[in-house]
């Protein structure tokens, strides 16, 4: 057996927590053959609740599990953690876009970067779950001096994910089928799910479809509107698709993508593809022995072009803003 690690989430007593914590602690995350132990942040009037989630936690008597810390402070959840994912942040309600929510949740991701910036592990993969994640993560690593801005991502994976869903659907294949997706840019309704680039069977995948019509004006918002969606038909905002989806996000960083794929993962641009420098951005990414890369050489129709412009623009106004609400 490996040495445990320590592996820190926030909002833990909320509902995305609760679908969460189970898959880590059986080794659905790191592997089987890896050992963790669970740091709980909530805020105080939840730790009740976190309590009883512990209970059940232990209730599993899952033999990965190498114990559990729950706490209300920062410093003391994220001590030493090697990997932590922000998920306490409010949902959004009907009718509300993710960005209305940067006034109500931008500002816990101040206090969490320089608390990670201060006691993580200097190794830290960091996961921005918290909606709008884009910016969240762009505020915690502004106030991270002591850790890489590359050690801070956030979350497309669901939409990646919902990507894949929409287009197994549409070809009547296995999601197996189906590699080399990407999502461009930001968890919003501005992302670009790209079919340029993606394969169905070895196959060009817009080619395969060869519906633009389709493309542009039904499998681009229903990636893009999913969330909203799933809060109008649930009454809530998702929960296991997002656990799952944070599970394959941690996985594929942890442990790599396979040979011949790539994932969607959102990060500081390093310029790459014309995205201005600085915003965390979903690019297609490879991973090998905890490295990652964005997918070299990937010709950009103007189609494309338009698209990932439109959602850097948005992220650069959110950017912005948390400017000028003093958040970096
Ligand atoms: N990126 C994505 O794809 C994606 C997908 C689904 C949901 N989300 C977002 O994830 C977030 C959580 O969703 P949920 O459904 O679990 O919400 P929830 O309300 O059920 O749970 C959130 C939890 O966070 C806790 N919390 C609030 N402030 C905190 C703080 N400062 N420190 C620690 N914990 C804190 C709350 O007490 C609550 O228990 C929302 O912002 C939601 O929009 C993102
Ligand atoms: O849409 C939301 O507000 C929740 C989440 O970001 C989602 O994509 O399901």
């Amino acid at each position: 057996m490996k040495p445990p690690v320590r592996v820190a989430v926030t909002g833990a007593a909320g509902q995305i927590g609760y679908s969460l914590l189970f898959r880590i602690a059986s080794g659905a995350m790191l592997g089987s053959d890896q050992p963790v132990i669970l740091q709980l942040l909530e805020i105080t009037p939840a730790l009740k609740a976190l309590n009883g989630v512990v209970m059940e936690l232990n209730d599993c008597a899952f033999p990965l599990l190498a114990g559990v810390v729950t706490s209300d402070d920062p410093k003391v959840a994220f001590k030493d953690a090697d990997y932590a994912l922000l998920v306490g942040a409010l949902p959004r309600k009907a009718g509300m876009e993710r960005s209305d929510l940067l006034n109500a949740n931008g500002g816990i991701f101040k206090p969490q970067g320089e608390a990670l910036s201060e006691v993580a592990s200097r190794n830290v993969k960091v996961l921005v779950v918290g909606n709008p994640a884009n910016t969240n993560a762009f505020i915690a690593l502004s106030n991270a001096p002591k850790l890489k801005p590359t050690q801070f991502h956030a979350m497309v994976r669901l939409d990646h994910n919902r990507a894949i869903s929409q287009l197994a659907e549409k070809t009547g294949k296995p999601v197996t089928a189906i590699k080399k997706m990407t999502i461009w840019g930001n968890h919003s309704v501005t992302q670009f799910p790209d079919l340029y680039h993606a394969e169905v069977d070895g196959k060009n995948a817009y080619d395969l479809v060869n519906d633009h019509t389709w493309y542009e004006n039904v499998y681009l918002p229903t990636v893009a509107k999913r969330g909203a969606a799933i809060i109008e038909a649930r009454g809530l905002s998702s929960a296991a698709s997002a656990a799952n989806a944070a599970i394959d996000h941690m996985r594929s960083w942890a442990l790599g993508t396979p040979e011949g794929d790539w994932t969607s993962m959102a990060f500081v641009s390093d310029g790459s593809y014309g995205v201005p420098e600085g915003l965390v951005y979903g690019f297609p990414v490879t991973v090998k022995n905890g490295q990652v890369e964005i997918v070299k050489g990937l010709e950009i129709n103007a189609f494309s072009r338009a698209k990932m412009d439109a959602t850097a623009k948005e992220l650069d106004e959110e950017r912005q803003a948390v400017k000028q609400l003093g958040l970096v």
